[in-house]
C-alpha cells in the first residue's frame, strides 16, 4: 500500500530516490542542499550521526526545512551497531529524536527496530502524536539473514506501528541477494505499508534499482559521499530506474 508524504507517493510506481546528507556541520549541510537543487531528488535523509555537535540539531533542522522547501525530510540517527558513525547512548538517542520531533520539521523519523523496546515504543508514540511518519529500520552489515528472519523483522516493524518498514543486509554471494529480493517480493502484497529493502555492497546494486518489480519503495542514492556501501550516484540511479520502469 502506498503512503503520501507532502506530494510524494511512496509505494507505487518507480522507487523514490532518497539522498542522504552526510555532513559535519551547517556549512556542509547547506552546501549539499544547494548541490541537490539540480538533481532528481525525491526525498532527503539527514544522517545526524555524522554531525560534529548534536546540541544544535533541532535548530539546524529548522534551517534545513526552509532550505529544502517541500522536499520531504527523513531524520536518521544510525547507531554504531547498525553501521552509524558516532557512539551514542540510548538515552542520548531518545533525547535527540524527541528534540527532532518537537520541531515538527521532519516528515519522517527513522527508528531502529532493535533499540530497546521502551525507547522504541515511546518514540513511535511521540512520532504518531506529532504526525511524523515512522520508518522502522534494521541493518545487518555482516551477513544476510534467512528469508524467514528478514520477513519476520519486517512484519514485526509493521505490527509495532511503522509507516514504512526497512531492512538493509550485507550479501556474501549472489544467492544472498536473491534471498533478499525473494523475501521482499513475497511480502509486498501481505503488508499494508511500503517496504524498503536493499542488499548493500557491490553485489547488491541490483536490489537498489529493481524495487518496482520486487516491492521496495525507496532507494538511496549518493550525492558525494555514500552513507552505506553500494549506493549509486543520484543520476546513475535515476537512469537505471528509468530503464527498468514498467
Ligand atoms: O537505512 C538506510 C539505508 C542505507 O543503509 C543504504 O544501504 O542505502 C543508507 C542509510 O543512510 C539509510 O539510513
Amino acid at each position: 500500500m502506498a503512503i503520501s508524504v507532502r506530494n510524494l507517493v511512496i509505494g507505487s510506481g518507480r522507487p523514490k530516490i532518497c539522498v542522504p546528507i552526510v555532513a559535519q556541520d551547517e556549512t556542509e549541510i547547506m552546501q549539499q542542499i544547494a548541490e541537490m537543487k539540480e538533481k532528481p531528488v525525491d526525498m532527503v535523509e539527514w544522517r545526524m550521526d555524522f554531525l560534529n555537535d548534536f546540541n544544535q540539531a533541532d535548530v539546524l533542522l529548522k534551517k534545513m526545512r526552509i532550505a529544502l522547501n517541500h522536499t520531504p525530510i527523513l531524520a536518521t540517527f544510525r547507531t554504531q551497531k547498525e553501521g552509524g558513525h558516532t557512539p551514542f547512548s540510548e538515552k542520548e538517542y531518545e533525547q535527540l529524536m524527541s528534540s527532532i520531533l518537537a520541531t515538527n520539521c521532519a516528515d519522517l523519523l527513522d527508528i531502529e527496530l532493535f533499540i530497546s523496546d521502551e525507547v522504541r515504543d515511546r518514540l513511535v508514540k511521540l512520532a504518531q502524536m506529532t504526525g511524523t511518519k515512522v520508518v522502522m529500520s534494521n541493518h545487518d552489515f555482516d551477513q544476510t539473514p534467512s528469508k524467514e528472519v528478514i520477513q519476520s523483522r519486517l512484519l514485526l516493524m509493521e505490527k509495532l506501528g511503522a509507516d514504512i518498514c526497512k531492512i538493509a543486509v550485507m550479501p556474501q554471494n549472489s544467492g544472498d541477494v536473491l534471498r533478499l529480493l525473494e523475501a521482499t517480493n513475497e511480502l509486498k502484497n501481505e503488508v499494508q505499508v511500503p517496504l524498503v529493502t536493499m542488499a548493500m555492497g557491490s553485489l547488491g546494486v541490483i536490489s537498489r534499482i529493481s524495487g518496482e518489480l520486487f516491492g521496495s519503495a525507496l532507494t538511496f542514492g549518493s550525492l558525494n559521499q555514500a552513507s552505506a556501501p553500494g549506493q549509486l550516484p543520484i543520476e546513475a540511479l535515476k537512469q537505471a530506474l528509468e530503464c527498468l520502469e514498467q
